[in-house]
């Protein structure tokens, strides 16, 4: 195992940046074109290469699904040229892959990288996430108390009141009775239709975002991502995974996930320091979607890491042969 000390992040992460830029770059022909798994495949096959390229014993822990049903970056794929610290990767190729065929906001490219052994290894099955930006108390509301609760103890924490609280919610008919609570509160609610490792990043910039707080179920991979970002830009986050039936108990024990009723906090989802990419598919509130201009292809990253709290926003600008 990489000792965290092994861990160069700082020479990395720019590496990591290379690799998100070159799957939205990958993707950018197919958005708005209805087809998602072709949006899709082209960030995969993109991803993949550009990862390939990196001194790194990478495992994939977070990827396209298992090894029989996903051809690339499955769970447990080995990446990386073999040279360089061993770490674990957690990636979504393309977050948002119906934004994307739609032409609709705030698809991304995500990557996330840290030492081997410190990112969950959450199964394909869904997550109850919530979470906060930076500047709480910690521990100021948590999974265990209701949406109600939650918009209450947040607001009387930030010194405003109830309806001054924005809540960004998956809009979805599993959240009917999550929505209709926090709107019994007088918060308002920001409805995203995808893409909820947006709409947690969007809680760590609420002045920009005008989002305080995020909640509701999605995918538990796209969980762990989000956990890193926020590891990096600070703001509280807690993760519970949800079963429906044996195939996912299933797999999360083939994850090696034993206690299927824990509530991970940010920092048990990803115990060590962590790098994040992520680079902007169709425009977003985080981050500029790809810009095609007749001679060059544009893109927008946000690069972050753990370690210094540091936040980059990168321009690339790739000329067209
Ligand atoms: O659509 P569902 O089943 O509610 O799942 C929600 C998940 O799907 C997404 O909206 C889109 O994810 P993909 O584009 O990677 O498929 C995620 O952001 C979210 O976690
Ligand atoms: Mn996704």
């Amino acid at each position: 195992m990489t000792s965290p000390k092994d861990f160069n992040d700082r020479m990395l992460s720019l590496g990591l940046a290379r690799v998100s830029e070159a799957a939205a770059h990958a993707s950018a022909r197919l958005i708005g074109r209805g087809d998602e798994k072709a949006a899709d495949q082209a960030a995969v096959n993109a991803m993949r290469d550009q990862l390939n390229m990196l001194d790194i014993k990478g495992v994939v822990v977070i990827g396209e699904g298992e090894r029989d049903e996903a051809p690339m970056l499955f769970i447990g794929e080995e990446v990386g040229t073999g040279q360089g610290p061993a770490v674990d990767i957690a990636l979504d190729p393309l977050e948002g892959t119906t934004l994307t065929a739609k032409d609709m906001p705030n698809a991304l490219t995500v990557i996330a990288m840290a030492p081997r052994g410190t990112l969950l290894h959450a199964p394909d099955v869904y997550m109850e996430k919530l979470a906060i930006g930076p500047g709480y108390p910690k521990d100021v509301v948590s999974l265990d108390m209701t949406p109600s609760e939650r918009v209450r103890a947040l607001a009387k924490a930030g010194g405003v009141k109830d309806s001054d609280i924005t809540v960004c919610i998956l809009e979805r008919p599993r959240h009917e009775d999550l929505v209709a609570e926090v709107r019994s509160t007088g918060a308002a609610i920001r409805l995203i239709t995808d893409g909820d490792v947006a709409g947690v990043i969007h809680c760590a910039e609420a002045e920009l975002t005008g989002i305080d707080m995020y909640m509701g179920s999605g995918g538990a991979p796209e969980g762990v991502l989000a956990a890193s970002a926020l590891k990096c830009m600070g703001g509280q986050m807690w993760g519970k995974l949800l079963f429906r039936n044996d195939d996912e108990r299933g797999r999360a024990a083939k994850a090696g996930i034993t206690d299927l009723d824990r509530i991970y906090s940010r920092d048990e989802m990803v115990t060590a320091d962590v790098i994040f990419a992520a680079t902007g598919v169709t425009n977003g509130s985080i981050v500029a979607g790809v810009k095609r201009e007749p001679h060059y292809l544009q893109t927008e990253t946000i690069l972050m890491r753990s370690k210094t709290g540091s936040v980059r926003r990168m321009i690339y600008r790739n000329p067209i042969r």
